[in-house]
């Protein structure tokens, strides 16, 4: 049974083929925003004193269909870095995300805390689009990529300039990762198989790492208590779409979700 990760990944390969047909791999570097100078992801998520929220943009999903119907991405990038969000995610990936490569570039022009293409990346040629679209930073998941291409794209991030999150699911997944290569690693949260979320496997896998990676959390996270958790057990940035994309304003929502963690983290010292 083919699962909704291939499924995506598969159309993701067929719109590929029309995208170069449009736009080819040297013209994106007549992009304004390819000129940029690349702001610092893995600063940002390591110089958190607490744990560093990286806030999503996320109109809609497979799981849950439409997450958002007032969708202002760049409004939204704003009041995310006035809420105090170290980073911010775009879902870039159209068929299953309703995302846009265009929110990258208005969420780029709208702040300055660095920006991660969030889409299902299989070709160089998406590395170098998402520096031309404003991104800082790529997410590359393990699990879709074969062989040598994890490593290749690894490769072409440092090539264009744009720093890579790895995303695993499993101890399968983390051998499969040369980590002197990488030094930012993420592990979702949520089973794509059955939706399942679960924080406690998701935290096991992420302490596999060597010493010295960025470890970030994803999916399923709504409370100030789960990034407590996260504290206690050393993960330096939780990625959080759906909670703050469901609050009518998402930046006031990270601050509170953060002024709640401070409280928590007093409370037990
Ligand atoms: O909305 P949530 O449950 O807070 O999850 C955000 C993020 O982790 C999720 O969107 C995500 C994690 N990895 C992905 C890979 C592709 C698309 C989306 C994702």
């Amino acid at each position: 049974m083919p699962t909704i990760l291939d499924e995506i990944v598969e159309q993701t390969a067929r719109d590929l083929g029309k995208r170069k047909k449009k736009i080819s791999f040297k013209d994106f570097e007549s992009f304004e925003c390819y000129e940029q100078e690349a702001r610092d992801f893995k600063k940002a998520l390591s110089s958190s004193p607490d744990v560093a929220i990286i806030a999503e943009i996320k109109k809609a999903s497979p799981s849950k269909g439409l997450i958002r119907k007032d969708f202002n991405p760049r409004e939204i990038a704003g009041q995310y870095q006035e809420g105090g969000a170290s980073a911010i995610s775009v879902l870039t990936d159209e068929p299953a995300f309703k995302g846009k490569l265009e929110y990258l570039e208005e969420a780029s022009r709208e702040v300055s805390i660095p920006l991660l293409r969030k889409d299902f990346i299989i070709d160089p040629y998406q590395v170098k689009e998402a520096k031309a679209y404003g991104a800082d930073a790529v997410l590359l998941i393990a699990t879709v990529t074969e062989g040598q291409q994890l490593d290749e794209l690894l490769h072409a991030a440092r090539e264009f300039g744009v720093q890579a999150l790895v995303e695993c699911y499993s101890e399968n997944d983390l051998k499969n990762v040369t980590f002197e290569l990488v030094d930012i690693l993420g592990v979702n949260n949520r089973d794509l198989r059955n939706f399942e979320v679960d924080l406690h496997r998701g935290v096991e896998l992420l302490q596999q790492a060597p010493e010295g990676t960025v470890l970030v959390s994803e999916s399923g996270l709504s409370s100030a208590e789960n990034l407590k958790f996260l504290f206690d057990e050393k993960i330096d940035a939780a990625l959080i779409g759906e909670y703050f994309m469901r609050q009518p304003n998402p930046g006031k929502a990270v601050s509170n979700m953060k002024k709640q963690l401070q409280k928590l983290i007093t409370e037990t010292e």
